[in-house]
């Protein structure tokens, strides 16, 4: 098949044709499409997602929802109790599916277009060609024929062939694993595999180096990107938390099954098999399964979400806020975070230490001409004012910077002068250097001794704060047209220019409220340690320990994990080794941050439990993480992590209510039912119980969080949730039994009386638990949100409301006399100081796992 056929049929290897095949093909001009045929084209190509249909309808959630067994079973109970002309259990039973599916689609919609707004507004975007202007569009606008313009540290939208480009290097370790960075440049490829496709870039893949024009070829699930997305839905691995919840619903579920059919078996034996001993075990199971955790938790991060967006941290990954307030180590990068990012360039010395204008005139010379990545350390050297005959000189070849080797060069002529120029970190440069240039312009050979004397220069000059490139030339022939990595070798050592990138002030006191709430900070930087230090002094941060890049490239990861913990500052790392630290540190147990802004930090953000980076990073940065910072500062780091943590706890108090209350029930209607002659509850009266439960806690996530809850660091234990469990079910369900047997011996209750007292201790008990074990503290020392009161004694109150009037005659409730409401009174009243008293000890926080090698 041809290069031109491939294209037209939107086939894969579209590299073979050449760039005039397909801009014809595609009915496309380097000018970009006009906007009516690109409004045209995004209809009939449809959005460029690489994986769509992630947004379900309204109907298909309602329809998901229906089929879940639950809900499935009491319609089944519903139609049977129609069938059997039990009218009133089939509306009730139809009233409360409807509620509590609407409860539910109605919460999880509102939280889910919250959001979306969020992710929205930090969304990438993409410069394209449109009617010859170029325009900023989302990256779903993009269709086949679009002309796109990109630059280092943006992500490639959607696969397409290379117009034109300048030291075009792309990262597609998303699609290859390879992370070392791939050559792209113009022409036609010669054979269809992908590793052929030196002109092509890829959906999802990300420019690391230099400029490209693009014309895309295929969008969508179209793309190379597409086809893997699709094929694996692109579902990030769960988080420990939601592993956790998950595992907590599977063991309720299978504790429920175990005692429905125990009930059900209890009743055969004693009752036979009857239409009210099936509707019964249905409603328990309704009853005990804690069915709105799901939305409760999405509402609970929703809101969440939305409240730290109000402070300038917007979440891209819900279950991230989770991790957020997890995190016990933060590893920050240097630049933007713990300095103001103003890089000033403000001078240059010579080998000998002395000033230098020819130094600075060369660094000149190299940004203007450097391909690939423009660091603001160029736009540093570009801001000031240029050489004397700058305007003289041409580029004619450049090697682009890495972060691998730290350097970058041009070849560049001027009249029958042909130079390369090396910039870089000092001690690179300083190593491909065999000569040195003297302020006369003398060249004379580098000895060990002058080359110490330059390396203790440099050092000098770091331990003082300040950032240095060096700087070498190399004479070459006139006639030479390109130059290699390999030219990088026997060059003159001229001088370094001098950087200042003044300290934040505001650091010292955003990294002590880190410290203060239990998270350790590590400074991981691509800068010499001097520099790093010096900085560290400045702000007075505590840290200590350093290592190196060249220490870590000698540590196989087994021994990095090892010894991880040692250190505070990591200097001279290469973005590789960024990502191997932060692995490092989660594989001994830590839960790891990484904020970040460049290309460099990428992979790292990438491997971070909790990825985070800033507004103005890179796209290739952002895209990698969960959380953007709307201000590049750690002071909204420690909002971000006070909210995730207030989040957590808010989870928690549902996750602790649901999983006691519904414990101690199932233990009191096993016993109930093994000594009971009727029904505890009948099975309406159940569901009604379930409902007014689940409207009462909807103010959790409104709710206020104890300050000691803030304090530290948390982790999801489901030993702890046990222990709360087996504690505080039991001793609800005493209570229960106590209830039992004064209402059946004592007062010699018939069955509705019986049914409508329990009723009433039953709700009254769980819902007024909740102020209870809501805080560890005494429950007088913490006050709840007002919301959460309002709900749950509203909930309350209409419980009570229809149990105690004739409202509830429709459910089967019976007028229940003074003597045997004051015993109730007093029986809860006798639960709820016990569970006050007892909660110390269900509450007792697990010591975590992990933090003990790193306590400081
Ligand atoms: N444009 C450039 N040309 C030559 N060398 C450069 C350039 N940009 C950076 N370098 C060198 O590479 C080193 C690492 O880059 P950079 O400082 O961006 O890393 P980083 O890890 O992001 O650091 P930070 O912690 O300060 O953010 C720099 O210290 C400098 O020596
Ligand atoms: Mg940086």
């Amino acid at each position: 098949m041809s290069g031109t056929q491939a294209v037209k049929e939107g086939r894969s290897a579209f590299w073979t044709a050449s760039n005039d095949e397909i801009l014809r093909s595609l009915g496309a001009g380097a000018a970009g499409l006009p906007a009516a045929e690109a409004d045209e084209r995004r209809r009939r190509y449809g959005p460029n997602l690489a994986v769509v249909g992630i947004h379900r309808s309204l109907i298909a959630k309602l329809g998901k929802r229906l089929a879940e067994p639950l809900i499935a079973i009491l319609l089944i109970a519903a139609a049977i109790s129609g069938g059997t002309g039990d009218w009133q259990s089939f509306v009730i039973i139809l009233l409360i599916v409807l509620f509590s599916i609407v409860l539910d689609i109605v919460q999880e919609q509102k939280a889910e277009t919250a959001i979306e707004a969020l992710k929205r507004s930090v969304a990438v975007t993409a410069s394209v060609r449109r009617d010859g202007k170029v325009v900023e569009l989302s990256v779903k606008d993009i269709v086949p024929g679009d002309v796109v313009e990109l630059r280092a540290g943006e992500l490639v939208p959607a696969d397409g062939v290379l117009l034109s480009g300048h030291g075009t290097l792309a990262n597609e370790a998303i699609l290859t694993g390879e992370p070392y960075p791939v050559e792209k440049r113009p022409g036609a490829a010669a054979g269809p595999s992908p590793s052929d496709a030196f002109n092509a870039l890829f959906g999802g893949t990300s420019i690391v180096g230099g400029e490209a024009v693009m014309l895309v070829v295929a969008t969508g699930g179209a793309t190379r990107f597409g086809a893997i997305a699709a094929s694996v839905q692109a579902k990030e691995p769960p988080t420990a938390f939601e592993r956790g919840v998950h595992a907590l619903g599977m063991l309720i579920l299978r504790l429920t099954g175990f005692l429905v059919l125990f009930v059900l078996l209890t009743q055969l034996i004693h009752h036979g098999l009857s239409l009210e001993s099936f509707l019964f075990a249905v409603a328990l199971a309704v009853g005990l399964t804690p069915e709105l955790l799901p939305m409760v938790m999405t509402v609970t991060l929703a809101r969440g979400a939305v409240r730290m967006a109000a402070r300038k941290v917007v979440v891209k990954r819900l279950s991230a806020i989770h991790d957020l307030g997890a995190m016990n180590v933060l590893c920050t990068d240097k630049t933007g975070t713990l300095t103001e990012a103003k890089i000033v360039h403000v001078g240059s010395f010579d080998a000998d230490g002395a000033d230098s204008t020819r130094v600075s005139g060369l660094i000149r010379l190299n940004s203007r001409f450097a391909g690939g990545t423009r660091s603001s350390l160029d736009d540093a050297i570009l801001a000031g004012p240029p050489g004397p005959a700058e305007e003289s000189w041409t580029r004619v070849d450049d090697l682009p910077f890495d972060f691998e080797r730290r350097c970058a060069s041009v070849l560049v002529s001027c009249h029958r002068e042909m130079e390369m120029i090396t910039k870089g970190a000092p001690e690179a440069v300083l190593s491909f250097c065999t000569h040195v240039e003297k302020a006369d312009g003398m060249v004379v050979e580098l000895g060990a001794a002058e080359r110490a004397k330059i390396t203790d220069l440099i050092e000098e000059k770091g331990r003082r704060g300040l950032r240095l490139l060096g700087v070498a030339r190399r004479p070459m022939a006139a006639d030479c047209r390109h130059v290699e990595l390999s030219d990088e070798s026997g060059l003159i050592f001229v001088g370094c220019a001098v950087f200042l990138d003044p300290p934040k002030a505001s650091a010292t006191a955003a990294v002590a409220r880190l410290i203060e709430a239990g998270i350790r900070v590590k400074i991981i930087s691509g800068d010499a340690a001097p520099v790093v230090q010096h900085l560290v002094e400045t702000l007075s941060l505590p840290a200590r320990g350093i290592m190196t890049g060249e220490e870590i490239s000698d540590l196989k990861d087994a021994a990095l994990v090892a010894r991880v913990n040692e250190a505070d500052l990591f200097v001279r790392v290469s973005p590789d080794q960024k990502s191997r630290i932060v692995r490092a540190l989660r594989r001994s147990g830590h839960t790891v941050g990484f904020i970040g802004d460049g290309i460099n930090d990428a992979p790292a953000i990438h491997a971070a439990d909790v990825g985070l980076s800033v507004e103005g990073g890179t796209d290739v940065a952002r895209e990698a993480a969960d959380i953007i910072l709307l201000a590049p500062d750690l002071g909204v780091l420690a909002d971000g992590v006070v909210e995730g943590r207030r989040t957590y706890a808010n989870i928690m108090k549902y996750v602790r209510m649901g999983t006691s209350s519904n414990f101690g029930n199932m233990l009191s209607m096993a016993f109930a039912s093994l000594v009971l002659p009727f029904l505890p509850l009948a099975p309406l009266q159940i569901l009604l119980n379930n409902l007014i439960y689940d409207v009462s806690e909807i103010g959790i996530p409104f709710d206020r969080a104890d300050q000691e809850a803030l304090a530290a660091p948390h982790a999801w234990s489901m030993q702890s949730v046990l222990r709360f469990t087996l504690i505080m079910g039991p001793l609800s369900s005493l209570f229960d039994m106590a209830t039992f047997a004064l209402l059946f011996w004592g007062f010699g209750a018939t069955v509705g009386v019986f049914q409508t007292a329990w009723f009433v201790e039953s709700i009254a008990t769980q819902i007024l638990v909740i102020f209870i074990i809501r805080t560890a503290k005494p429950l007088w020392a913490s006050r709840p949100h007002p919301v959460l009161v309002v709900t749950s004694l509203g909930a309350l109150a209409v419980a009570l409301l229809l149990a105690l009037t004739p409202l509830g005659g429709y459910v089967g409730f019976a007028a229940v006399p003074l003597p045997i409401l004051a015993a109730i009174a007093g029986v809860s009243l006798a639960y709820l100081v016990a569970a006050e008293g007892l909660k110390r000890i269900a509450m007792r926080p697990f010591a975590r796992q992990g933090t003990s090698t790193a306590a400081p």
